[in-house]
């Protein structure tokens, strides 16, 4: 589990630290693990050109004595000094000793065009805005030259927090960042411009409170997917209810039954008016062209892909949110519902809502920069799990537990990539896993399926959902193809 922890919570766990080591110890820690990130990325110091973007603050420290420890390797070291009569003073004279010089900023352009690796060190923490004069011209120099572009902590000019980007920011291919993953380096426009992220445990672990956030590896998905076992029959795998598509457009129930298919080959039930559609591309379906009460039992319900919005899709809708049943509500049923709301608030069964952004926005607010807090907030307000879409998708709880998703291609924005995304979910609800561990792992199997399917070439949902069985398998580790084995 990737644990994301908040500027203040960062800040908090450091105290203590600060008071009890010597002083600079902790800064050293942070100076020595970035500047190993940098030796492996520079594969041979010596003789590598390597300048240094200093602010006036401690991530300006970090980086002029990671800068330091560079040039004792035999880096041939430059600092530009943002605001030079304002440079961390030990750390300066460290970079100094060790043999760096420093240019002016209105002379560093010639230096940028020449460098093999640039540091931002201009603002971590304390940053607040985007980059400013002289500090945006200069990054953008460096960008458009050959150097590796690495970034101290996080990216100058990204929200560490939200990953907000309230202007320009330092476009790092990586990002060597201290004590914890910050929410802004996976989430929001944050997430571009971090690049590669790489963690350097200063051991402020034992003083960091329960994360604010969370991001699932494929072994913490993996170990979350059930597998059939012995005893199991094709109803104790958990049986899915689909009610999505109509008779003008099946592709929508078409799609997300064969993505409930694929996720967990028990029993999908189809009850709807794209019947023959369905019939025709997944005989392993049980599909009736009635209403939900007609499908027979299942253990969980998913409603909305091109349902429609009319008065029988409505209808439906109430009904399916009617029962004690888990219920994923996407695409039309979520603009049903957010004209209305207590539908789902009236629920005592978990419910997953799965908007982009302007279905979001119909419940009465634009997801805004802060996409954590603007997800927790539904989810709070409606008492039902939000996963709101994206590159970066996020899933709240009502009860705040949070995840940021970390698959995905931005190939996956074509149509229908999200009926695939509710049959995954609905598979893992109907499987018993609790609704915001259902959804996140859904977000990040869908996001493992799409990058499969974009190794192949440009792809289409179907490819997605034919690619699930090989992403599942790639999530577990395990190999998709062989002679099955007895008992495997
Ligand atoms: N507290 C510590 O001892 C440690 C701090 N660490 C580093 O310290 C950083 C935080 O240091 P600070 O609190 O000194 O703050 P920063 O170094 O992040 O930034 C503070 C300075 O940046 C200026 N500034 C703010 N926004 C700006 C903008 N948009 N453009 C240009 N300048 C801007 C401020 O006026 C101030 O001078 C962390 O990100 C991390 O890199 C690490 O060394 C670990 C230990
Ligand atoms: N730029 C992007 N990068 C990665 N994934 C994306 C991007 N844009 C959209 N997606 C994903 O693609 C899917 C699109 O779903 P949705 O907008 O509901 O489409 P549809 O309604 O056509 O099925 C979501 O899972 C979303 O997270
Ligand atoms: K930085």
């Amino acid at each position: 589990m990737i644990e994301l922890h908040t500027a203040a919570e960062v800040r908090a766990a450091e105290a203590p630290l600060l008071a009890a080591l010597p002083d600079g110890a902790l800064m050293q820690r942070a100076a020595a693990g970035l500047a190993t990130v940098c030796l492996r990325l520079l594969g041979r110091p010596y003789g590598a050109r390597v300048t240094v973007l200093a602010g006036a603050g401690n991530n300006g420290g970090d980086a002029l004595f990671a800068g330091a420890r560079l040039a004792a390797r035999g880096a041939r070291t430059t600092a530009i000094l943002l605001a030079r009569d304002r440079a961390h003073p030990a750390a300066l004279a460290a970079f100094r000793r060790a043999g760096g010089r420093t240019v002016e900023a209105a002379a560093a352009g010639p230096v940028l065009d020449r460098s093999d690796l640039v540091l931002d060190g201009i603002v971590g923490l304390g940053g607040s805005g985007g980059l400013r004069e002289p500090a945006a011209a200069l990054v953008d120099r460096a960008a458009a030259g050959p150097a590796l572009m690495v970034a101290v902590d996080l990216p100058s000019g990204v929200d560490a927090d939200t990953g907000a980007m309230a202007g320009a920011a330092f476009p790092a291919m990586h990002t060597v960042t201290f004590g914890a993953v910050k929410p802004g380096l996976v989430v929001g426009a944050g997430r571009g411009s971090a690049g590669q992220v790489h963690l350097v445990d200063i051991g402020l672990g034992p003083h960091l409170p329960a994360p604010s956030a969370r991001q699932l590896t494929d072994a913490d998905a993996a170990a979350r997917l059930p597998l059939p076992d012995a005893d199991d029959d094709k109803y104790s795998q958990g049986v899915v209810g689909v009610v999505a598509g109509s008779a003008t457009y099946p592709g929508a129930g078409v799609l997300c039954t064969g993505a409930a298919l694929r996720t967990r080959p028990g029993l999908v039930r189809y009850a709807g008016t794209a019947a023959d559609g369905v019939r025709a591309a997944w005989p392993e379906a049980i599909v009736t062209d009635g209403r939900p009460g007609d499908a027979g039992r299942v253990q969980a319900w998913v409603i909305g892909p091109g349902l429609g919005t009319g008065d029988e899709a409505r209808s439906v809708l109430a009904e399916v949110l009617a029962t004690d049943l888990p219920v994923l509500v996407d695409a039309d049923g979520l603009t049903l519902l957010a004209a209305e709301p207590e539908l789902v608030r009236r629920r005592s069964a978990p419910t997953v809502l799965t908007p982009h952004d302007r279905e979001f926005a119909r419940f009465g607010t634009e997801p805004g920069d802060d996409r954590i807090g603007a997800t927790r907030r539904l989810a709070a307000d409606l008492g039902a799990v939000v996963l709101l879409k994206g590159d970066a998708t996020v899933v709240a709880d009502p009860d705040g537990t949070a995840f940021v998703n970390g698959t995905g291609t931005p190939w996956l924005a074509t149509a229908g990539t999200g009926d695939v995304l509710s049959g995954i979910a609905g598979a893992l609800l109907a499987a018993d896993l609790p609704a915001v561990e259902a959804a996140a792992v859904a977000a990040h199997v869908h996001g493992r399926a799409g990058q499969v399917a974009a190794a192949h070439g440009p792809f289409i949902a179907g490819d997605v959902v034919r690619h699930l069985p090989e992403a599942v398998a790639r999530v577990r580790g395990t190999p998709s193809a062989g002679l099955p084995d007895s008992g495997a």
